[in-house]
């Protein structure tokens, strides 16, 4: 694998790790993430964890070796993309500390993200009707309500979706950025 030394000259690729509680808002914030680095002409690419599971880890289910799977394989790929100068933004509950941790260590630069809302948010959100499912029992091993969720210790961003709007928790995402230097536009 190549190191961060071999990015080429004016590249500021990272990877943007979203990580929290189904319906704590990953995709909703990722996309507009994405939107607004679109719009300053930055390479991007959004890894969203319900996509990639319909190609890149399609096959896998929900055991914590399946999740760690996914996780790294998803963590693999945005590394490669951000060497390469892009910055991706992934969108998958992650749910385990030391898989993170693993992931971290692959990219040149990484930006843990806390997506956070109360499970009972999430819940009252139910944006796909799967906690109604794992509430009444009809789904196992679901994240918050019957499988466990590793909160980060100490994110590099820390956003409780529960109390910000969407476009506030972005502005805060582009700041950060723009403070370790990631947001000049690539050599092409
Ligand atoms: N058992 C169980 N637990 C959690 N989530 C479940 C489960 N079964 C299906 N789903 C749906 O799959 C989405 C989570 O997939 P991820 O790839 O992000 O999960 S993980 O990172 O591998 O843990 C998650 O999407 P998001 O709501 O976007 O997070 C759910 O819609
Ligand atoms: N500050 C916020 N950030 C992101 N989503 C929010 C926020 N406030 C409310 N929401 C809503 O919460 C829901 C989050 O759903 P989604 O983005 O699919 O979550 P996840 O990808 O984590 O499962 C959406 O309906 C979104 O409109």
């Amino acid at each position: 694998m190549t190191t961060p030394h071999d990015v080429p000259c004016g590249t500021h690729g990272a990877v943007v790790w979203l990580t929290g509680l189904s319906g704590a808002g990953k995709s909703t914030v990722a996309e507009l993430l994405a939107a607004e680095l679109r719009h300053r002409a930055h390479p991007v690419e959004v890894l969203d964890g319900d996509e990639v599971r319909r190609f890149l880890t399609a096959g896998l289910g929900f055991s914590r070796e399946d999740r760690d799977t996914n996780v790294r394989r998803i963590g693999y790929v945005a590394s490669l993309l951000a060497k390469h100068g892009v910055t991706v933004i992934t969108a998958a509950i992650s749910p385990y500390a030391a898989t993170r941790a693993e992931v971290r260590a692959m990219a040149p630069a990484f930006v843990e993200v806390f997506v956070d809302a109360p499970l009972e948010v999430c819940a009252a959100r139910d944006v796909k009707g799967l906690y109604e499912k794992a509430f009444a029992g009809e789904l196992d091993g679901f994240t918050g309500v019957s499988d466990p969720y590793e909160p980060p210790r100490a994110p590099d961003v820390h956003l409780r979706t529960d109390r910000s709007e969407a476009a506030d928790c972005v502005d805060r995402l582009v700041e950060e950025l723009a403070r370790r230097g990631l947001l000049q536009a690539a050599a092409r």
